[in-house]
């Protein structure tokens, strides 16, 4: 049975604020619970009666004491994590906020610090953000994106370089003229991918396997990213997932 079968998911928000003049980027140190001791942007689970947006914007006033501004506010994609052997999906909108007002402040939960972009701490962070992240800094047209892990064995050697690691890259894109990818993952330096297309649609799917890990993998928690598919410059934001993984429909 595939491991990876989803029959109900829930629904998340992550909200990445960015000061796009100093070329900045707000992360918080998460203190406890999901995803403990990384570095994220900011949200949670969207609470019965919200909308995504909604709850978008609640957790970022809860997480960092701070309001974005609508004219500022935009859907940058939708991803899906998925666990091995784990029915629920967890169904992830972010967004991004250029312009907030309010006064950033540490809570229970989350320490807030700015990040230069070219300083932001992929590993210590969850394995997937260099993979979208570059994505939404380089302010490209929507993204979707599923994300595979699997659970980290408790006593894993570690070995000082990575082994085994094997890439293959499709691209599936219907129309794209041009897309180069460059994949990354042996050492801190994120992921970037690259799609050079003419028209405005391109799909661009990935997969990677990793099999062993190295010390400067991200620790994130007892769960290793084995592999993902991501599709960017899509013409509006995905709104929802099917259980089967795909996009069930998009924003107006
Ligand atoms: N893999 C990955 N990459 C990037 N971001 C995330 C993940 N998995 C995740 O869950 N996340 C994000 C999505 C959410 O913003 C948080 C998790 O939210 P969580 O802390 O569980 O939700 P809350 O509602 O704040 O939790 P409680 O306060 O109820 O414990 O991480």
């Amino acid at each position: 049975m595939d491991p990876f079968r989803l029959t109900s998911k829930k629904v998340l928000t992550l909200v990445m604020v960015i000061d796009k003049e100093q070329q900045k980027i707000l992360l918080g140190y998460k203190k406890r619970g999901f995803g403990a001791h990384l570095w994220n942007g900011f949200g949670g689970k969207v609470e019965p009666g919200e909308t995504p947006q909604q709850g978008a914007l609640r957790e970022l006033e809860e997480e960092a004491g701070i309001t974005a501004k609508p004219e500022g506010f935009q859907k940058a994609g939708l991803l899906l994590f998925l666990f091995e052997n784990d029915p629920v999906g967890l169904e992830t909108h972010v967004y991004k906020a250029y312009s907030y007002q309010g006064q950033i402040r540490e809570c229970d939960e989350m320490r807030p610090q700015w990040f230069n972009f070219a300083d932001i701490p992929y590993d210590q962070m969850w394995e997937d953000d260099r993979i979208w992240l570059p994505i939404l800094l380089k302010e490209q047209a929507p993204f979707f994106g599923r994300m595979y892990f699997k659970r980290r064995p408790l006593e894993e050697s570690v070995p000082d370089q990575l082994t085994n690691l094997s890439t293959s890259t499709s691209t599936t894109s219907t129309a794209a003229t041009t897309a180069t990818t460059t994949i990354t993952t042996a050492s801190a330096t994120p992921v970037v991918v690259e799609t050079n297309s003419s028209t405005p649609i391109a799909s661009l799917s990935k997969t990677m396997t990793a099999t062993s890990f190295t010390p400067g993998q991200p620790k994130s928690g007892p769960f290793t990213m084995f592999e993902y598919h991501i599709e960017q410059n899509l013409l509006a934001p995905p709104k929802e997932i099917a259980l089967d993984g795909t996009i069930a429909s998009f924003e107006n």
